[in-house]
């Protein structure tokens, strides 16, 4: 029987090997990815062509079996982002975007949902992996606020950069995070903004991609009023302990 599981991490291995080979030929070019952080390296956003990678979004996910896995691999140069590339393994999805060209979901184009009203709509979030009881409480109570507006539901698959993809795909009208990093979400958020939508961050101001702190919606009415309901609390950089003066 073929392994799924074996299938998935080949793929992620070989596109995540790809991008580092294009990476050292392209030498000018800075990385920023989960594991090279993780392992020391400098998370730092420069105006360098920068690749900022995840391999495995949705790491708990792939531990459990749970079929929702994505590589996401972003390009930024002068801290802009040039293009997006979200593979979501299990479901053979693949989401590209291309500055001014457009979002697409395996060839085909992709539109935000057009809805206005928060009343109709799906809401993206995620519990995230910090289990400190001041942080779970905001969760929860932010959660609470925007059920209770009402809207029609939450939902959340475990990978940000494929709750991403489902609102630049219209499943979901906005998604919002806090503790997220920027190799989660620096491929989705080319892909939402390509596919007609916006990006801030949870007080309303312009999305800062070291913020650790996400909103991504269809529109900015949608995207305010959910930033309204948010109990904002502020993680620790990603560029931290790697600030420049550039
Ligand atoms: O660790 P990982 O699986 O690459 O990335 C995870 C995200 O995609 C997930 O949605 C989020 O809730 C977690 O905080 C974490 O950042
Ligand atoms: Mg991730």
């Amino acid at each position: 029987m073929t392994d799924l599981w074996q299938n998935a991490m080949d793929h992620a291995v070989a596109l995540a090997r790809k991008a580092g080979s294009v990476s050292v030929c392209l030498s000018f070019c800075l990385f920023i990815g989960e594991e090279s952080v993780a392992a020391g390296e400098p998370c730092v956003l420069t105006d360098n062509p920068t690749w900022i990678v995840d391999p495995v979004d949705g790491t708990t996910n792939f531990v459990h079996g749970y079929p929702f896995v994505a590589v996401s691999i972003g390009f930024a140069v002068n801290r802009k982002l040039e293009f997006g590339v979200v593979y979501s393994c299990i479901e053979d999805k693949m989401y590209t975007a291309r500055k001014g060209q457009g979002a697409f979901c395996n060839g085909q184009l992709l539109n935000v949902s057009d809805q206005k009203e928060i009343s109709q709509s799906i809401i993206a979030t995620e519990f995230g992996s910090n289990r400190d009881t001041e942080v779970v409480d905001k969760i929860f109570s932010s959660m609470r606020k925007i059920l209770c507006l009402p809207i029609h539901g939450i939902r959340g698959v475990g990978t940000a950069a494929t709750n991403m993809c489902l609102v630049a795909s219209g499943c979901v009208e906005a998604y919002y995070e806090i503790g997220i990093h920027c190799w989660d979400i620096a491929a989705g958020a080319i892909i939402v903004t390509e596919a007609g939508g916006v990006l801030m961050d949870v007080d309303g101001g312009p999305l800062d991609l070291m913020s650790r702190r996400v909103v991504a919606a269809n529109n900015k009415i949608i995207a305010e009023r959910i930033v309204k309901e948010i109990d904002a609390f502020t993680p620790l950089r990603d560029d931290a302990s790697t600030e420049t003066e550039d």
